[in-house]
C-alpha cells in the first residue's frame, strides 16, 4: 500500500495525502490529468478525474492487473474455461449475447444453444402478441406476472424499467419476489387472472419463496377464477430441475437456463429474454444483446489503459483496499435506471463478498469488497447526501444520460428539465470534489470526496446493454483482481439451511430453538408475542 501512496504523492510533488495542496480543488485544475482520466469505450464514457487517482497510481495498478493475468482470465471465461472453480463450472453470460461466436463446453456449442433458446423465446412472444397463444378462457394476455427472486428477478426488473423509457411496451411486467403475502395481494389486486401470463423464473426450482409459496398462491388465484393454471404458467428453469420435464398439466412451456450462468449474471439468458421480449418485442431484446456484446468485446480486447470496466475495477480496488473506503454508492440521474443500484448491489456483493481467496487464504474484512448501495438522483440528494457531504465520505458513481427523452426535445420545458437534471449531477460532482469554504463553521464542506461520472449516450436498448455488461465486467474484473471466485454464493445457502430447520420446528410445534427464536415461533402459532417472566415461563397474552 505504502508504495502506491508514495507513487500518488510523488506524482503530485511529494505531498502527504492530507496535504491541502492535494485537494481535489487543485487536482481538477490540472487539465492534462483530467484528460488522462477521462475514457470512452464500449459505447459509453467513464470520467475518473474526480477520483484520488493519477497516472502513476493507475500505471502501478495496471501492472498489478497484468501480473495477475486478469485480462487472460477474462478471455478464458468468455472462451468457456471453468473459472467457477468451487463449483467446477464455466461462467458464460457473455455467450448468451453472441450466438455466432462458438463456445464449447463439454463438447457442446453453448453459444448456439443459448441463441436457439432466445429464438424460441422470441417466437413464443410473437405468438402471444399475435393472440395465437391466449389464456384458458380465450382471453388475450394483457399482463405478465414474473415470479422469481434475487438474480432471477433484480436484473430483469432493472432492465425492464430502463427499456420502458424509450420503447413501446406491449405487455407490462409485474414482479413478485418476496414470500410476504402483502406482496402477492398488492400485485394480483391490479391484475385480471384471465389475461395474466405467469412466468416462474427459478434455475433450481427449489427456491421456497418462488416455487413453493408464491406459485401455490398464484395457482389458487387462477383456479379461483375458474382458469386452468397450466395454460397460464411458463417455467424458466434449469435443465433437469424439478420444474423441467413436468407434465402438461403443470405448465404451458418450459424454457431452459443453465448452471454455467449464475443468477445475477443471467439477464441476457432466457431469464430476461423471455419476459423482456413479451414486454417489448424481440427487436428490442436483440438491441439489448447487441449493446452487451459491444461492451463484452471492449472489456475483452481493449488494452488496460482504455478498458472501462477494468479501469473502474482498478478504481474500486484503489478506493476499497488502499484508501480504506468501506462502501460506494451508485446514483443514476435517470429515473428509468432506478433499479440498477439494487441490481448492482446483488451483482457486486453476492459476487465479491467472500471469505476466502482462490488460494484458500482468509480475506481480511478491510480488504474485502466494498458495500454497494444507492438511489436515483436527484432524490438521493434530499435523503443521504448530507452525510456524504459533511459526515463520513464515500466514493460515488453518478450515472447520466446524454440525450433527453424525445418528448422533451419538443418543448422548452422538457429540455429545461433534462438540463436541470444534468446541472444537479454536475453540481453534486463538483460539490463533493471542491467542498465549501467560508461561511459559518457548520456550513463548511470539506470536499475531496471521490466521484466517478458514468455517461450513457442515450437510453435505447443498446445503451442499456452497454451499462449492464459494463457492470458485470467491472464486477468480474474486481473478483479476478482480488483473486476470488466471483461466481459462487455459498454464504446464501446457510440461511436456507436455517430456514428449513425452523420450518420443521414450526410444523412440529417445537419451540426450544436458540435465543429468542422459540418465542417468535410460539407467537406465530398463537398469533401473539408474550415475553417470558422472571421465572422463565411465559405470561399469558394480554
Ligand atoms: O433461480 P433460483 O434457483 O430460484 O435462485 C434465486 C437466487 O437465489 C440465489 O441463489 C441467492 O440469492 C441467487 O444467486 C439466485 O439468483
Amino acid at each position: 500500500m505504502q508504495f502506491l501512496q508514495d507513487a500518488y504523492l510523488k506524482n503530485l510533488a511529494g505531498k502527504t495525502l492530507t496535504d491541502p495542496s492535494l485537494h481535489m480543488r487543485f487536482l481538477l485544475e490540472d487539465k492534462i490529468r483530467c484528460q488522462q482520466l477521462f475514457h470512452q469505450g464500449g459505447g459509453m464514457f467513464l470520467d475518473l478525474s474526480r477520483q484520488h487517482l493519477c497516472s502513476d497510481v493507475l500505471n502501478i495498478l495496471m501492472k498489478e492487473a497484468d501480473q495477475a493475468g486478469v485480462q487472460e482470465k477474462f478471455a478464458a471465461m468468455m472462451a468457456g474455461k471453468k473459472v467457477n472453480t468451487s463449483e467446477d463450472r464455466a461462467a458464460l453470460h457473455t455467450a448468451a449475447r453472441n450466438a455466432d461466436m462458438p463456445v464449447r463446453v463439454d463438447g457442446q456449442n453453448i453459444a448456439r444453444i443459448l441463441g436457439d433458446i432466445h429464438g424460441k423465446a422470441f417466437e413464443f412472444s410473437s405468438q402471444v402478441h399475435d393472440k395465437k397463444i391466449c389464456g384458458s378462457k380465450g382471453k388475450p394476455f394483457s399482463d405478465v406476472l414474473v415470479l422469481g427472486i434475487g438474480g432471477s428477478r433484480l436484473g430483469t426488473q432493472a432492465v425492464y424499467e430502463a427499456l420502458n423509457a424509450r420503447h413501446n411496451c406491449f405487455l407490462p411486467l409485474h414482479f413478485l419476489s418476496t414470500v410476504d403475502p402483502h406482496a402477492f395481494i398488492a400485485q394480483t389486486r391490479k391484475l385480471n387472472p384471465a389475461s395474466t401470463l405467469v412466468l416462474v423464473v427459478s434455475k433450481s426450482f427449489t427456491t421456497r419463496e418462488v416455487v413453493d409459496i408464491n406459485l401455490s398462491l398464484v395457482r389458487n388465484w387462477l383456479e379461483n377464477a375458474e382458469l386452468r393454471p397450466s395454460e397460464h404458467i411458463v417455467h424458466i428453469t434449469g435443465k433437469g430441475s424439478p420444474g423441467d420435464n413436468v407434465s402438461e398439466s403443470a405448465c404451458l412451456r418450459v424454457f431452459h437456463i443453465f448452471d454455467f450462468i449464475g443468477g445475477r449474471y443471467s439477464v441476457t439468458s432466457a431469464v430476461g429474454s423471455l419476459p423482456l421480449s413479451l414486454a417489448f418485442g424481440p427487436d428490442v431484446v436483440k438491441g439489448l444483446l447487441a449493446g452487451c456484446r459491444e461492451m463484452d468485446t471492449h472489456a475483452a480486447t481493449s488494452p488496460a489503459d482504455q478498458n472501462l470496466p477494468l479501469l473502474a475495477a482498478l478504481c474500486d480496488i484503489w478506493n476499497g483496499d488502499y484508501l480504506g473506503f468501506p462502501a460506494f454508492a451508485m446514483i443514476p440521474y435517470a429515473a428509468p435506471l432506478q433499479y440498477f443500484p439494487a441490481h448492482m448491489q446483488q451483482l457486486y456483493m453476492e459476487s465479491l463478498g467472500k471469505g476466502l481467496s482462490l488460494a484458500g487464504q482468509a480475506i481480511p474484512h478491510d480488504k474485502g469488497a466494498m458495500f454497494c448501495f444507492g438511489d436515483t438522483g436527484t432524490d438521493a440528494q434530499h435523503s443521504f447526501f448530507q452525510m456524504l457531504h459533511q459526515g463520513r465520505p464515500l466514493p460515488l458513481d453518478l450515472i447520466g444520460i446524454l440525450q433527453p427523452p424525445p418528448e422533451c426535445r419538443a418543448s422548452s420545458e422538457g429540455s429545461r428539465a433534462h438540463e436541470e437534471l444534468w446541472t444537479h449531477l454536475l453540481a453534486q460532482a463538483d460539490a463533493f470534489a471542491l467542498g465549501r469554504t467560508g461561511g459559518r463553521p457548520e456550513q463548511l464542506c470539506p470536499g475531496n470526496r471521490p466521484v466517478s461520472i458514468i455517461t450513457l449516450k442515450n437510453l435505447m436498448a443498446e445503451d442499456v446493454g452497454h451499462l449492464l455488461a459494463f457492470l458485470e465486467a467491472r464486477t468480474v474484473y474486481t473478483g479476478f483482481l482480488k483473486n476470488l471466485n466471483p461466481f459462487d454464493q455459498f454464504g446464501v445457502e446457510n440461511g436456507k439451511i436455517m430456514a428449513s430447520e425452523l420450518r420443521k420446528s414450526l410444523s412440529e410445534s417445537i419451540f426450544s430453538s436458540s435465543g429468542t427464536t422459540g418465542l417468535y415461533l410460539k407467537a406465530l402459532k398463537k398469533g401473539d408475542l408474550s415475553l417470558p417472566n422472571q421465572n422463565g415461563t411465559q405470561d399469558p397474552p394480554r
